[in-house]
């Protein structure tokens, strides 16, 4: 036994989210985020929203690709998160181990919410529903203007169905991100993501330090 494992329980995880608009770069830091976390001795394990599981997968496919009624939307993105906190997140969090997941429940807002227009009170039950007592310890949210995210978008990549959306959808998802920073800014952080990628980095890892 030791001093911060009483009773041979691994002391609780931590829980970091990634979020930002398409094409804002959270997926090129996540990476290093796992690399400067597991040289620090933490036991990463790596995720995505939608998906993270086999079921959550399958419903990645159908919520990227199929058109559907909004609320059915929604609520396959929270069926997706279901599956994903009982499966891998909370046993993970138990074991000890950091979880860092590319989008959690702030995704669903700033998409479903702010960008198609989702009754804000709706989303809100399906958070108390689906994870009533459990919240990011930190959730880091990549801020750009829409014309950088879409110019690195155009540069890269096929476009999935919500890539394909324009301007007006991504500014009220920004819009919607930057909000709920401001509600919770204990556990958002925003990170200036027009930055180049060396200095993001190194933002990360001063904010890190504060959790490690
Ligand atoms: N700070 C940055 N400066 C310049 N290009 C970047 C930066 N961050 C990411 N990129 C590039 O932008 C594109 C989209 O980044 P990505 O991380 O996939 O975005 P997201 O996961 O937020 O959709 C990639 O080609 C990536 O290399
Ligand atoms: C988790 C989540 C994602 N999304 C959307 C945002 C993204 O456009 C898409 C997939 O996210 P993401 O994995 O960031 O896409 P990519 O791998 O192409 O970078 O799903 C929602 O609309 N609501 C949600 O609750």
């Amino acid at each position: 036994m030791t001093q911060d494992r009483p009773n041979n329980k691994a002391a609780r995880g931590r829980f970091i989210s990634f979020e930002g608009i398409d094409g804002a770069g959270k997926s090129t830091h996540i990476a290093y985020v796992a690399e400067l976390l597991g040289a620090r001795g933490k036991t990463v394990v790596s995720s995505r929203e939608p998906g993270g599981t086999e079921l959550g997968e399958k419903l990645r496919e159908l919520l990227l690709h199929q058109k559907m009624h909004l609320e059915t939307e929604a609520l396959l993105m929270f069926a997706s998160r279901r599956e994903h906190i009982a499966q891998v997140i909370a046993p993970a969090l138990a074991r000890g181990d950091w979880v860092i997941s590319d989008r959690f429940t702030d995704a669903s807002f700033a998409y479903q919410g702010g960008g198609r227009g989702l009754d804000r009170a709706k989303m809100e039950v399906l958070e108390h529903w689906v994870h009533p007592a459990l919240q990011p310890d930190l959730t880091l949210l990549f801020d750009v203007p829409l014309e950088v995210a879409r110019a690195r978008l155009d540069a890269t990549r096929t476009l999935d169905k919500f890539e394909q959306e324009q301007a007006d959808f991504f500014a009220a998802c920004r819009g919607e991100y930057l909000r709920r920073a401001a509600q919770f800014p204990s556990r958002i952080t925003v990170i200036d993501s027009t930055q180049s990628i060396e200095a993001t980095r190194a933002r990360l890892a001063g904010i890190l330090e504060h959790l490690l």
